[in-house]
């Protein structure tokens, strides 16, 4: 199989959706791998470590589009992206489709088939080509969470982990899976108080064992949420619903009451957010203000990081990739029910249901379009 790998074109995005060492792997196993002029470059990797893997090097997204059976990306399709898709073409990136209509558009269009990485499971209940990148973001929460406190940052002027003699800073977590975990992780680490919401009890039970008496745990109700945002000092939005829109849990309503210089960050930004007020942001201007609000809602916060983030979110995806070239998209999912999960769009028709629901498609099952 031909398998593509395009610059990534979004502001400030330096991840790329092959290394070389996945290059390598994919050329053992008998395939070719096309990759854009400097895919790399933004974290230090040349085209020639790729020619060195074994990959062809073109000078143009265009060129890698039209010759690949497979692309191989980190963010969701750009409109130009979405335009170069075709027939009978497989894609394999992340979409976060359900509240982006024009992209879902744009997919359906083109016929492509596309597997989302966010919504592939591991049949533990666990979302492994998410994962790596949301242990990536919600430990960046905490640090730009952290800095968007600062007074010239917009913020309240406290100091996450205070002084002696002086309260540290009270971080309120909503959702404690991966982000929430990973964001609690560093937020203790930096000597905050730390509070999780979430509406699983297993996992709080979970939480409440691997911190014991470093965080507190509480059952995620709109009176808890409420009650929490209004002491607090950063709060950290990090729900999920697998492939749905992100539940609205802090209100426009609620954003009145809390304090002005508080900061949120909205991790679920990119299944659009879990704050009423949020909109996407860039790393280029992360920040906006509403009520005296600050407001961070990168949607590619692990771009910002695009080193480590480019080999953790590789280490998990190449296996995927490698079964998808070696077997066709249609064999790899028959075999893998965790992998027919990220089945979102076939030719025409969307094949994730939380996305059809979300978006008003009519919803045709993954194992339908495998016969
Ligand atoms: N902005 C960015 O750059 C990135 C965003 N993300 C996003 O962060 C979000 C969280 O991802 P993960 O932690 O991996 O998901 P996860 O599935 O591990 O955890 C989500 C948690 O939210 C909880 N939850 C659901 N509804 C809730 C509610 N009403 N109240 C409280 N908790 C609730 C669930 O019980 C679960 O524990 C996702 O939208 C993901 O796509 C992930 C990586 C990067
Ligand atoms: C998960 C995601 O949206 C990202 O890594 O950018
Ligand atoms: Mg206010």
């Amino acid at each position: 199989m031909r398998i593509g790998t395009p610059k990534e074109i979004k502001n400030h995005e330096y991840r790329v959706g092959l290394a070389p060492a996945g290059v390598r792997e994919l050329t053992a196993h008998g395939h070719e791998v096309l990759v854009e002029t400097r895919a790399g470059l933004g974290i230090g990797i040349a085209d020639e470590e790729y020619v060195a893997a074994g990959a062809t090097i073109l000078a143009t997204a265009a060129e890698v589009f039209e010759q690949a059976d497979m692309i191989v990306k980190v963010k969701e399709p750009q409109a130009s992206e979405c335009a170069m898709l075709r027939e009978n073409q497989l894609l394999f990136t992340y979409l976060h489709l359900a509240p982006d209509p024009q992209q879902a558009k744009g997919l359906l269009d083109s016929g492509c088939t596309a597997i989302a990485y966010e919504t592939v499971t591991d049949g533990r209940g666990g979302l492994p080509l998410l994962a790596p990148m949301s242990e990536v973001a919600g430990r960046m929460s905490i640090q730009a969470g952290a800095h968007a406190m600062e007074k010239a940052a917009g913020g309240n002027g406290v100091l996450l982990g205070g002084v002696p003699g002086v309260p540290a800073a009270e971080v309120v977590i909503i959702g404690g899976g991966v982000v929430g975990y990973n964001a609690a992780r560093i937020a203790i680490g930096m000597g905050a108080r730390v509070t999780i919401l979430d509406r699983t009890l297993p996992r709080l039970n979970w939480l409440d064992s691997v911190f014991e008496n470093r965080a507190t745990t509480l059952y995620s109700t709109r009176d808890a949420v409420e009650t929490c945002v209004h002491r607090a000092d950063l709060i950290i939005g990090a729900v999920l619903v697998p492939g749905a829109a992100a539940p609205k849990l802090v209100t426009r309503d609620m954003l009145k009451s809390i304090r002005n210089g508080v900061v949120m960050v909205d991790v679920a930004i990119d299944q659009g957010g879990c704050f009423e007020t949020s909109r996407p942001t860039t790393h280029q201007e992360p920040t906006y203000v509403i009520d005296g609000v600050v407001h961070y809602c990168v949607a590619n916060m692990p771009g910002g990081v695009a080193r480590t983030s480019t080999f953790a979110l590789t280490n998990a995806t190449l296996p995927h990739v490698i079964a998808l070239a070696d077997k066709g998209w249609r064999k790899a999912l028959s075999d893998d029910p965790n992998l027919r999960e990220g089945l979102n769009v076939h030719r025409g028709q969307v094949t994730y249901r939380a996305v059809a629901e979300a978006l008003g498609y009519p919803y045709t099952p993954a194992a339908d379009v495998l016969q």
